[in-house]
């Protein structure tokens, strides 16, 4: 099994939190949840390469760190996320029976997860995909492929309907599966204020330290109290002091 990450240049990364995070403090707190993603994912059994897709320079450093690969996404195909993953899963098809895709803002997900999705996958027989939803099953946070190519990718709004259509037009057999940590990315204000409000206990460490180090678990919690949305003093943009 290949897994590809792709990371997008981590200054435009999390545009959604502009709203409870400046831009620095959105790029350390996606720093944070990939290099959380990282240490787990680096753990997990039967990876037999893990390879980032992205331009951005801390992705490289981070690859040396880990010891996995960094594709430039420049080099594969034209801007884009899903021009840049449907580039790399054709490159590999043929010298790789499965490959996984992946997303950097999974923090919560516990190396047992993913080892279940493998095994889930592994289970099944012939062209297959497996989809790790969103909580709202909106996304496709983790989608793995047998043989890789057989799906184009098409992330974006609805993905994960979009995904499962075409994985039944095409024949492929499909299981759809959701899971407490892998299916909580962290999109948006509602998904900040469950991360910094819950017990994740050993979950997303590096995610958390960074948050309230900051102080900004208690600034996410202000922002999206009841009482702020109410009173619609939630900000449009937070900028750097
Ligand atoms: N290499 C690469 N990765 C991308 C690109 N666009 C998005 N990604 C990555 O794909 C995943 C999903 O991206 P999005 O949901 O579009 O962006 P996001 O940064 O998570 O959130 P928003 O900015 O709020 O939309 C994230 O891990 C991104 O870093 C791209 O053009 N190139
Ligand atoms: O299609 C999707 O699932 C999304 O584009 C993935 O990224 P997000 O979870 O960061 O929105």
């Amino acid at each position: 099994m290949w897994v590809f990450i792709p990371l997008k240049d981590f200054v435009q990364a999390k545009q959604r939190l502009s709203g409870f995070l400046s831009p620095s403090e959105r790029r350390c707190l996606f720093q944070a949840m990939v290099e959380d993603v990282l240490d787990v994912l680096t753990q997990v059994e039967g990876l037999e390469r893990i390879i980032l897709l992205s331009d951005d320079p801390a992705a490289n450093l981070l690859a040396e760190h880990y010891n996995i690969e960094c594709w430039s996404e420049r080099a594969l195909a034209p801007p884009g996320l899903n021009s840049v993953i449907n580039a790399a899963v054709r490159s590999v098809a043929g010298q790789v029976d499965h490959c996984m895709v992946a997303h950097g803002d999974l923090p919560l997900a516990s190396v047992e997860e993913w080892q279940e999705v493998l095994a889930e996958h592994a289970r099944g027989h012939g062209a297959r995909v497996t989809l790790v939803t969103d909580r709202h099953c909106d996304g496709s946070n983790v989608l793995i492929t047998s043989p890789p190519g057989s799906l184009t990718f098409a992330y974006g709004s609805e993905s994960c309907h979009h995904h499962r259509a075409q994985a039944q037009q095409k024949g492929l057999s499909l299981m759809t599966l959701e899971r407490q940590g892998l299916s909580r990315d962290i999109d948006d204000g509602d998904d900040l204020a469950e991360l910094v409000s819950c017990d994740w206990g050993s979950r997303a460490p590096k995610t958390l330290h960074y948050l309230r180090e900051n102080g900004l678990d208690q600034r996410i919690r202000a922002l999206t109290s009841k009482e702020a949305n109410s009173a619609f003093i939630k900000m449009d943009v937070v900028s750097d002091s």
